[in-house]
């Protein structure tokens, strides 16, 4: 700083000058690199990390991609729901978070755990400890012949739990689920939006890192599914679970703070919803804005609607402004 430019000027030359410049854009350019060297991996704080994720199917030599380099970042303690269309995709990434499929490129980490590289003990203590899962089937979730709480046991003997503490966790969830009443009842006895809060329950039996649910409400009517997804709020908010729901139902975007649009095997918009409290009347408002997913190469993928609205395609002009970047259709 000003020393700097103090010995400068008693230099007086200007050739000294010069090279002084020289110099400090040298170690400006040192400090440059070294600041990009350290910069953090992608996704390094993320609790789930999918990086270019790309899963490809072969059926009789024909090749579906169902993943495209699909990228997504999950804050741990987050609530949030993925939607698509069917055939987008989610459910072929819902089975590799689950560790039940294994993704053909790319990068995926849930909880520190590298799912392309896991064997198959690994895979196993993956799917007993880290992740839970409630799916949309409810006879998939819950044994018809054990009980709520027996079903809800069951985890957590296979951990090797004492009957007590077993017998304790299993009447606390079921109490936080509101649902404390079917304790002793078989899910024949249940109906079906109690069933998918025991599940709830089941899946978060040993604590897992993340909950995955695939399509919960898929069976459910509106006012039944609500109550699910009251569900899954209580359990993020009480014991801190990270919930990743799956569903193709577009009004999910209201009942979670963010919601991650997939198309064509990649993440392709975002819907955050935020809360305000006016300070004046007290009244809270709510307000959801829609993002669209920029990838570390720059590639944006606009809305349809938008594109259509003004008859985009193939290219469009850009101009940078001071604090943001217009699209206008080839006027060519
Ligand atoms: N095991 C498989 N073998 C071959 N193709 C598959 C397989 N699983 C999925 N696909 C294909 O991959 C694409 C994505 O399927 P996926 O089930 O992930 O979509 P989805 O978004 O979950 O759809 P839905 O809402 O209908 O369940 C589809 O074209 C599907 O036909």
């Amino acid at each position: 700083g000003a020393v700097a430019a103090g010995a400068e000027g008693a230099g007086a030359a200007a050739g000294m000058a010069a090279a002084g410049a020289e110099v400090r854009s040298l170690s400006e350019l040192e400090a440059r690199a070294a600041a990009r060297r350290d910069r953090p991996a992608y996704g390094h704080d993320a609790l789930i990390a999918c990086d270019r994720l790309v899963r490809i199917f072969t059926t009789d030599g024909v090749e579906v991609q169902a993943l495209q380099g699909l990228d997504l970042l999950v804050t741990e303690g987050e609530l949030m729901a993925l939607v698509g269309a069917s055939g987008s995709g989610k459910s072929t990434l819902m089975n590799i978070l689950a560790g039940l499929d294994v993704p053909t490129a790319g990068q995926a980490k849930v909880a520190g755990r590298d799912l392309l590289s896991m064997d198959a003990k690994a895979r196993l203590d993956y799917r007993r400890e880290v992740v839970g899962f409630v799916w949309q089937q409810t006879a998939r979730n819950l044994l018809p012949y054990l009980t709520a709480a027996q079903n809800v046991s069951l985890p957590l003997q296979l951990r090797g739990r004492r009957a007590k503490g077993r017998s304790t966790r299993a009447d606390d969830l079921l109490t936080l689920l509101e649902v404390a009443h079917c304790r002793d009842r078989r899910p024949h006895q249940m109906s079906g939006g109690e069933q998918q809060r025991v599940a709830i329950a089941v899946a978060l039996a040993n604590n897992p890192s993340v909950l995955l649910a695939d399509e919960p409400t898929g069976e459910l009517d509106s006012a039944t599914a609500e109550q699910i997804f009251a569900a899954f709020r209580k359990a993020n908010e009480e014991l801190g679970t990270t919930i990743v729901i799956v569903t193709h139902d577009q009004s999910v975007a209201d009942e979670v703070r963010r919601t991650v649009a997939i198309r064509d095997g990649r993440t392709s918009t975002e819907v955050l919803r935020r809360t305000h409290l006016d300070e004046q009347t007290g009244e809270e408002s709510v307000t959801s804005r829609e993002y669209a997913m920029l990838d570390r190469a720059g590639r944006l993928q606009l809305p349809r609607e938008y594109t259509e609205a003004l008859g985009m395609e193939h290219r469009v002009l850009l101009e940078l402004e001071q604090d943001h970047i217009q699209v206008w259709p080839d006027g060519e």
